[in-house]
């Protein structure tokens, strides 16, 4: 029978199948960061099981952490009792960590695939929502709950159903100033918050062909923002060329025969989707979202909807936003690039050269906070601090930052902010705080512009 790629890493995997039930599926990597893990180590503890193979999790702290001053101690308490236990956790269990202001330390969708943790074929689990960032390689993976966390500690292994299968093609050319982030947030604009529930998405098409594997990985963290279990695009040369060399990338010949088998991951063609899905990459603008959820998108220059049902009078209220009013020109004071969406190097270079020898507008607060430490450092070394502070804009050390708002970085009560992340649910970065979801550029551009601006008309 012909197969998806989804079938072949997913068959592969299966340690047993219960007839019209679940299948035991083995987790080649398990992520964990310090919000989840807690109650899973204790459930071990209290049920006196150890964990079945701690080298095959890796852990890293980063929802909580401050972005200033990270080499002193956590000043918020509640946090520096959070990444204790982490740090016992890990220590009782064997479980390599890299901690707050260790080099390798990051947002976890964000620091493993750039360490060369994530690799094609693999099956990965992390108690958290955006583990389907992972699946730009080519791997299955996607989020779990706490008591699966423990599951996966005891056993290696997770009983869960196999999801249906979902294909989302965006063949064409993208726009001039057109970025991965517009994509997801065009294609989840027209299909809907729900649409994936129940599936796992591929990807495919020559936009995500020739898109590169941060802005792969932006498409795929959002998956979960239309509903799906996980989202994934097959693995190419792209992906062989930015695994390789990596600290955990396998070497020599171990690669190159990993390679030939990495080939074999893709899907058949005439393989039968359960659903599928067809956008024209030419369609495609630059988006922005004006509501409270992922789904609520229209284009920088489009105007909001007037039909939209009580979901949208709600959310239009808590925005302050009137139906068919246009953004554009709307007075914006903060602007956000960060999160496991949109802070890898990529985004900071698209940022920084539309940055370069502009100043923020006066009313602007610009907080740029790179998702890992190696992301940091290669911001120093490429000259893009400079950039960033010669313009105005306040640059941080890494962590979820202002996309949870489970730290010290928070947007004020009723304040618009331009925010590269992936929700825009009411209190999301801040009590009563207003999210923008949108592109680094989109956000650059408004920092410089004090206001939602169309800056295509500046590109050429
Ligand atoms: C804290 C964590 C459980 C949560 C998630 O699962 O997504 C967070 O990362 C988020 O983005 O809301
Ligand atoms: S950056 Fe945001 S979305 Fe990503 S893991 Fe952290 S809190 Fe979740």
């Amino acid at each position: 029978m012909k197969k998806t790629l989804f079938d072949k890493i997913w068959d592969s995997h299966i340690v047993e199948s219960i007839p019209d039930g679940p299948d035991i599926l083995y987790i080649d990597q398990h992520l964990i960061h310090e919000v989840t893990s807690p109650q899973a180590f204790n459930e071990l503890k209290e049920r006196e099981v150890p964990l079945f193979r701690p080298q095959q999790t890796v852990a890293t702290a980063d929802h909580n952490t401050p972005t200033e001053n990270q080499h002193l101690p956590v000043q918020d308490l509640l946090s520096r009792k959070q990444l204790k236990e982490l740090t016992q956790n890990c220590e009782e269990n064997d479980i390599t960590l890299y901690g707050l202001g260790h080099p390798y330390n990051g947002i976890v969708h964000v620091m493993a695939p750039e360490l060369g943790v994530t690799k094609p074929g693999m099956t990965i689990v992390c108690g958290d929502s955006h583990t389907s960032t992972h699946g730009a390689f080519g791997t299955i993976a996607f989020g779990i709950g706490t008591s699966q966390v423990a599951q996966v500690f005891a056993s290696q292994c997770l009983l869960v159903e196999k999801p249906k299968k979902l294909r989302v093609n965006v063949n064409g050319k993208l726009r001039n100033g057109v970025l991965p982030k517009d994509v997801i947030l065009y294609i989840i604009s027209k299909l809907g918050t729900n649409s994936g529930t129940g599936y796992f998405c591929e990807y495919a098409g020559d936009v995500f062909e020739n898109m590169s594997m941060e802005g792969r990985m932006t498409v795929c963290n959002m998956s979960i923002e239309m509903g799906a279990r996980g989202g994934m695009i097959a693995p190419d040369e792209t992906t062989f060329d930015y695994v390789e060399g990596r600290e955990f990338a396998p070497k020599g010949k171990e690669f190159e025969q990993l390679k030939t088998y990495w080939r074999t991951l893709k899907t058949d063609e005439d393989a039968v989707f359960d659903q599928e899905y067809n956008f024209d990459a030419e369609d495609i603008e630059p988006m922005i979202t004006y509501g409270t959820n992922p789904g609520m998108g229209i284009k920088l220059n489009g105007s909001i909807p007037v039909e939209g049902g009580k979901t949208n009078a709600k959310a239009l209220t808590y925005m302050g936003f009137k139906p068919g009013e246009i953004l554009l020109d709307k007075p914006i004071n903060y602007i956000f690039i960060g999160s496991c969406t949109n802070s890898r190097i990529e985004d900071f270079r698209t940022a920084a050269a539309y940055i370069k020898g502009k100043k923020k507008a006066e009313n602007v607060n610009a907080l740029i906070v790179p998702g890992s430490r190696q992301v940091a450092a290669q911001i120093e070394q490429e000259g893009l601090r400079a950039i960033f502070e010669e313009a105005g804009f306040t640059l941080r050390q890494p962590g979820c930052s202002a996309c949870l708002a489970m730290n010290d970085d928070k947007i004020p009560a009723g304040e618009y902010c331009v925010s590269t992340s992936n929700r825009n649910f009411e209190g999301r970065q801040g009590q009563g705080s207003r999210t923008i979801l949108a592109s680094p550029l989109t956000a650059a551009a408004t920092a410089v512009a004090g206001k939602l601006t169309d800056y295509t008309k500046q590109l050429n």
